[in-house]
């Protein structure tokens, strides 16, 4: 890679400089369909709309994943993806599109937006009139009969929180639900979910493409946990903590109103601290944010007890969030199998629950006969099972309109997602295969630190 000119490493000086983007190339009906007839987009024809110069995206169009550069290094170079948005060709006559819509996995805020967006999309842009709702998940292809959309129906389902068209774990079944795809004649789904989801989403997409189907598939990744890669965030994932702010204010109101009182809130996060470390970093009541991503420990030196004894000498109370994932090696277990839940995620024993008794034992064997109190608040599902705020039902209709428009111009296999900022195509496998987890080495979580300055637990 070149940077040029090159003569102060600092880039100080520096006037222009060359980044060596790799375009990711996302799968198209073209690959593997003999051929596939392209058609002009309905748009042009729509006597209410005209197109702005530019409207209309096309190869050219692409976003650059990595924003961040040192500079001092060698090499500048990021991948870039398609942009996000419509096309002039598109490879469907909107009268013969049948469309499906699952959602899977936990609930989380905005999903029935993206119903309702994705419903109102197809039927208002392209003209499209058969679309199905699949009912209860996965299983739902295979299992129990489509519920058949329209706009009228859908027209205030932003407004709840949930999904209508329910939503479970478990019960993936490859050749059932892609048999399933091909009994119904749907040639585009739509699937909205988590990472498992996403797992799942690209065996259906693999299993298409070798039968050589002429059906179009799109995710939509869904997560309160925010543990979708690449993309900025998953939608809902504001909401949740907005959500979480308030049993962390709670929390704080109750412990500074007792002699050394303790707040305790545990909040979603299976493998990820993300709800705990945003809603830490905005609510500023909290002391002491712990999540999966940095192991803890009670006591000794630079451990929580002794970090805790501080600030209650000091403050008189004090806030701790901890995500459901963390300190979950510290919890005894009495069975030696973890347990699972249907679709193959831990099940975790509760931190919270356990935290509070050893504050409770701590406190009683070093402070004996002092007044202490611990508030222990687990909002669990109050967090996700709400109406999508402002910010996260604009979101959620962005990414419907997205990949409705991808899906048209004949991309498959493909999630639409913003990365920062844009919304751009990216390959299903490459996000399925990537985590978001919080990276302690980086800025946020430094920041959580300088805001709360509390220990890092790394043992001197
Ligand atoms: N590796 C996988 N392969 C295929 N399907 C999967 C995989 N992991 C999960 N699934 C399916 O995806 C759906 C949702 O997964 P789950 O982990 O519960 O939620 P989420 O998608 O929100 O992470 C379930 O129906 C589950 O069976
Ligand atoms: O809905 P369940 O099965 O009780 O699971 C709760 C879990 O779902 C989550 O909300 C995440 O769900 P997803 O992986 O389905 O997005 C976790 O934060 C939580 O541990
Ligand atoms: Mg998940």
């Amino acid at each position: 890679m070149n940077v040029q000119p090159k003569p102060h490493q600092d880039g100080q000086h520096l006037e222009s400089l060359a980044i060596n983007a790799t375009l990711v190339r996302l799968p198209h009906l073209t690959d593997y369909l003999p051929h596939p007839q392209s058609h002009p987009t309905p748009l042009e024809s729509n006597h209410f709309y005209h197109p702005f110069d530019g409207f209309y995206l096309s190869h050219s169009d692409i976003i650059i994943r990595r924003t961040i550069y040192d500079l001092s290094a060698n090499s500048l170079s990021s991948s870039a993806y398609p942009r996000a948005g419509p096309r002039k060709e598109i490879f469907y006559q909107p009268q013969n599109v049948r469309a499906a819509i699952v959602t899977c996995g936990g609930l989380c805020p905005g999903l029935n937006t993206v119903i309702r967006e994705l419903v109102v999309g197809l039927w208002e842009q392209y003209g499209v009139r058969e679309i199905f709702g699949i009912k209860a998940g996965y299983r739902g292809f295979y299992s129990m009969d489509p519920v058949k959309l329209d706009v009228k129906m859908v027209h205030n389902w932003h407004k709840r929180g949930g999904t209508v068209l329910e939503t479970s774990r478990g019960g993936f079944d490859l050749h059932k639900i892609v048999n399933a795809i091909e009994e119904h004649g749907y040639n585009q789904v739509y699937i909205i979910g988590g990472d498992g989801t996403l797992r799942g989403a690209v065996k259906i997409f693999n299993e298409i493409r070798r039968r050589k189907l002429y059906v179009g598939v799109a995710a939509i990744p869904k997560t309160v946990d925010n543990d979708v890669g690449i993309i900025d965030r998953s939608f809902g994932f504001q909401t949740a903590v907005e959500k979480a702010q308030q049993a962390i204010s709670a929390a704080h109101v109750e412990a500074e109103s007792a002699p050394n009182g303790i707040g305790l809130v545990k909040l979603m996060g299976r493998t990820t601290g993300h709800i705990a470390l945003n809603a830490t970093l905005s609510s500023r009541d909290v002391d002491c944010c712990l999540i999966p991503e940095n192991s803890f420990y009670l006591e000794g030196k630079g451990g929580l007890f002794e970090f805790l004894d501080d600030r209650l000498a000091q403050n008189g109370h004090a806030v701790v969030v901890v995500a459901e994932g963390a300190g979950q090696d510290m919890i005894p277990r009495t069975d030696a199998a973890s347990q699972k839940d249907e679709s193959g995620n831990p099940v975790f024993l509760d931190v919270g629950v356990w935290l509070k008794g050893e504050l409770k034992r701590w406190w009683e064997r070093d402070h004996k006969g002092e007044l202490f109190t611990v508030k222990y608040i687990d909002p669990t599902y109050m967090i996700r099972a709400v109406t999508a705020n402002a910010t996260d039902n604009l979101y959620c209709t962005l990414l419907a309109h997205s990949a409705i428009h991808g899906v048209m111009a004949g991309y498959t296999g493909f999630v639409a997602g913003p990365i920062k900022g844009n919304y751009a195509y990216i390959p299903m496998d490459e996000i399925a295969e990537t985590k978001n987890q919080v990276d302690t080495k980086d800025h946020n979580w430094a920041w959580v630190r300088s805001v709360t300055t509390q220990p890092d637990f790394e043992r001197t």
